[in-house]
Order: C-alpha cells, then sequence, then structure tokens
C-alpha cells in the first residue's frame, strides 16, 4: 500500500487505529478452543468487530512462531482475512548482514504479502536497505520504543545527541517517508513533540497506548501530521478486554472509543 492509499483510508475513517493482533492462546476465551483453528477463530471475530475503526492490523508474529507450523498457518489465514484496503503490518523485529535481511524481506513482502515489517536498525545501512526494495512496501524502523529498558542504549548520548535522534536522522536518509516509518513509543510522552520536530513527514507506529500507559490525546496532539502521520498501536487494550462470548463486542466497544477520542483530530 502506498501513501496516499494510507491517507485515504485514515481520512475517510477519521482514524488512526491500528490494532494489535497479539493473539495468545492463554488468554482467549475458553469457548474458542474447541474450534479447529482457535487463534484464527479470535482473529476473525476481532478482524469482524474492528475493521470500521481500524485502518491498519498489527500481527505480532512472536505469538504465531511459538505455536511452530500452526502458528505460521494462523498468521497466512490471518493476512488473508484482513481486508485488502486495511494496511498490515507483520512486527517480526528483523535485520540481519544484508543477503539475510533479503531472505527476511521475500518472507513478509512476498511469501506473506503483508504492506510492511518492523526492523531492528542496530546492524546498520546494508540491514535496513533490502527492505526498502520493494515498490508499495515499507520498513518500519524501531525508533524510540515504549519498554523501560529503551533508557539503557536510545536514550545514551552518542556525540552531541542521544542515540535515538542519530538512529532516526540517519535511518531516514538511507529511504523517503514513502518507504521508512519509525517505531516510536507513546509511553515517551516528554519525547513526541521533539521526534515530530526532527522528522516532520514520516509515519509513526506508535505502540504503548491503554496497558503501558500511553493516551491517545497526548500522541495525536503532539505527533499528527497533515497526513495522519501516525498508526496508534492497541493490541490487549481491545483484544482482552473481554474473555467470554462477549470479547468481540468488547473489542468492538474499545475500538469504538479509541476511534472517537482520534476523530477530534480531523
Ligand atoms: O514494534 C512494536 O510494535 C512495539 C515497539 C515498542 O516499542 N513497544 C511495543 O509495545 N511494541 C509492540 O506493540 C504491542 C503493544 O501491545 P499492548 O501493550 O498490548 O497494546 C506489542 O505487540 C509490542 O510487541
Amino acid at each position: 500500500m502506498n501513501r496516499a492509499q494510507l491517507k485515504a483510508n485514515i481520512f475517510s475513517k477519521k482514524s488512526v487505529l491500528c490494532v494489535g493482533l497479539d493473539t495468545d492462546l492463554t488468554k482467549i476465551p475458553a469457548h474458542l478452543l474447541k474450534e479447529e483453528d482457535p487463534v484464527f477463530a479470535f482473529n476473525k471475530a476481532i478482524i469482524d468487530a474492528t475493521k470500521d475503526q481500524a485502518v491498519s492490523y498489527k500481527i505480532n508474529t512472536a505469538f504465531y512462531e511459538a505455536q511452530g507450523l500452526k502458528g505460521w498457518i494462523s498468521m497466512e489465514k490471518t493476512l488473508n482475512y484482513i481486508p485488502k484496503d486495511i494496511f498490515t503490518i507483520a512486527d517480526a523485529k528483523r535485520g540481519d548482514i544484508g543477503n539475510t535481511s533479503e531472505q527476511y524481506a521475500r518472507t513478509f513482502f512476498h511469501t506473506y504479502p503483508f504492506d510492511s515489517v518492523t526492523v531492528a536498525p542496530y546492524m546498520g545501512s546494508d540491514s535496513v536497505q533490502p527492505f526498502l526494495k520493494f515498490e508499495d512496501k515499507w520498513a518500519i524502523v524501531l525508533g524510540l520504543t515504549s519498554n523501560a529498558g529503551s533508557a539503557d542504549f536510545q536514550l545514551q548520548p552518542s556525540g552531541d545527541e542521544l542515540m535515538y535522534q542519530k538512529v532516526l536522522k540517519t535511518v531516514a536518509s538511507w529511504g523517503t517517508p514513502e518507504n521508512i516509518m519509525f517505531v516510536i513509543g507513546a509511553t515517551r510522552k516528554e519525547q513526541l513533540q521533539e521526534v515530530r520536530a526532527l522528522l516532520p513527514h514520516h509515519f509513526f507506529l506508535v505502540p504503548g497506548v491503554g496497558t503501558q500507559g500511553g493516551d491517545v490525546d497526548t500522541v495525536c496532539r503532539n505527533t499528527m501530521n497533515e497526513d495522519g502521520g501516525v498508526l496508534i498501536n492497541v493490541s490487549r487494550g481491545i483484544i482482552y478486554v473481554a474473555n467470554d462470548e462477549s470479547f468481540a463486542d468488547k473489542a468492538h466497544d474499545a475500538a469504538v472509543q479509541y476511534q472517537k477520542e482520534m476523530s477530534v483530530f480531523f
């Protein structure tokens, strides 16, 4: 999906909501466990319940890979089920020497045709470049993450700036705002405005709203740009609001509430 298509969807839904499909067999309602593919049954119900509010779905591959072959099959079925006008993210956090990154890019752009994949930039330009060679596909590079451990390296000085600032500026120079996005954690409230000033045109994937303590209002106020410019991910705060037969209705209600908070920024 290209930027114009993503923008059009954001403006028509007045939403920057990305629903995170972090589907954990130990957390899904018991009545689904008798299904042939409980993970897909759960995801299908969540997608049906949230597709009018969501402009993106993020499949966190860890939850699927942990199930072995069955998990990869559930992931593929889920990807195929997502409506084609909704932006898809393989949250796989890949990145390796060039020829290996090429295989990761083939995996998540070709074999499983996602629109984007999350990428760790620690190995540098040749580890990220292979993800930038596919038309209308995106690398979503870790910039300033939402976890406490982001202070260990990302917030440390590097010359006269901080490490994450160097990462954002350097990685941005390897591609364009049409093929690179950055992960910026919603929990890093003090840095949001400064990050947007540093990169006025890039899209940010912003996780950390809900369970991790970030909020929609702060993120939208400080980071939205002329194209929307953000995808705010909520995983547990939507998919696990209820753990009984009402789970999809409750997920719908949560998605509607998040979309309502976002709509005032359009
Ligand atoms: O790359 C990510 O998506 C990510 C980066 C980050 O800094 N923090 C973060 O929480 N995530 C992911 O975003 C999701 C957040 O989930 P919830 O806290 O349940 O909404 C999980 O899939 C995390 O793996």
